[in-house]
């Protein structure tokens, strides 16, 4: 069987489920609403299997699913060497956020990365310590802010709820996932003038790690069919 992996729950399911089901590829959850597996129909020989959209990346890095849907922010995040990992088959036109970098609103003087860094450099020389910078995108902000040329900062894991770390006093600035600006407005936080770290949406992946020969091939051959995409480099049966 080819296992194709799709977020277990909210939106990015839904749409996931919608997206599928308008190219003629029907899923659905097998047994309860709790259960975390599916079956396919208008296609042969595809399994459902419903993931945690930050999981996605690594089981597809490890070639346990075939196929993935999720963030690519998250596969960015995830996998060093992701172009090495998995092949982009489909941007799918939702889940759409940008990975940004925010301040206190009560910074007037800080509105670009070259002042994020002076304020960086005063903070420390004030401080003692490096200014904070709550993210759960470690790798994308460090190699980000190392492109942008600000060096005098840390950075401090946050999980969730990261809009909340400024006012909490765990740090100074936010790099997070926004869609409206809904939650940095409500925490009193504004969006840094420059380009987002990484527009993320939702992508359909391919694991070059998975064991393709035979029944998955032919699965995933009629898949792209039904999608109208072509096969991705490297993806080619053996001679
Ligand atoms: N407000 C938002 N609008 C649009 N997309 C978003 C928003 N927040 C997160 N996303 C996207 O949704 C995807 C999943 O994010 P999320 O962090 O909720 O997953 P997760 O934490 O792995 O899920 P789970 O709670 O199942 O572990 C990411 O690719 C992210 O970019
Ligand atoms: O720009 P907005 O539309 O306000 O959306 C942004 C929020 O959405 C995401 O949070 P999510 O709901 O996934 O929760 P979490 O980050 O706390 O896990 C993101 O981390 C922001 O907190």
């Amino acid at each position: 069987m080819l296992k194709l992996g799709v977020p277990s729950k909210g939106r990015l399911m839904e749409k996931t489920f919608e997206w599928f089901g308008a190219r003629g590829i029907e899923m659905r959850r097998a047994g309860s609403e709790r259960e975390y597996s599916g079956a396919v129909d208008g296609v042969e020989g595809v399994e459902l299997v419903l993931l945690s959209a930050g999981e996605i990346p690594r089981e597809l890095a490890a070639g346990r699913i075939h196929l993935g849907v999720t963030g690519s922010d998250l596969v960015r995040e995830k996998l060093a060497d992701w172009p090495e990992q998995v092949a982009e088959l489909a941007a799918m036109g939702f889940g759409h956020a940008d990975l940004i970098i925010a301040v206190p609103t009560a910074w007037i003087d800080v509105e670009t990365l070259d002042d994020l860094d002076a304020a960086a450099a005063a903070f420390r020389a004030q401080h003692g310590f490096r200014l904070r910078i709550a993210t759960k995108y470690h790798r994308l902000v460090r190699e980000y802010l190392r492109d942008n040329g600000v060096a005098d900062y840390q950075l401090v894991d946050s999980q969730g709820a990261t809009e909340g770390t400024v006012k909490n006093l765990t740090a100074e600035a936010i790099a997070d996932i926004t869609s409206t600006g809904e939650t940095l407005r409500a925490n009193h936080l504004k969006i840094l003038q420059a380009a987002p770290v990484h527009r993320s949406q939702a992508m359909l992946f391919a694991a070059r790690a998975a064991s393709w020969d035979g029944a998955p091939l032919i699965a995933l051959e009629e898949v792209l069919a039904k999608l109208g995409l072509p096969l991705p480099q490297g993806f080619e049966p053996e001679a």
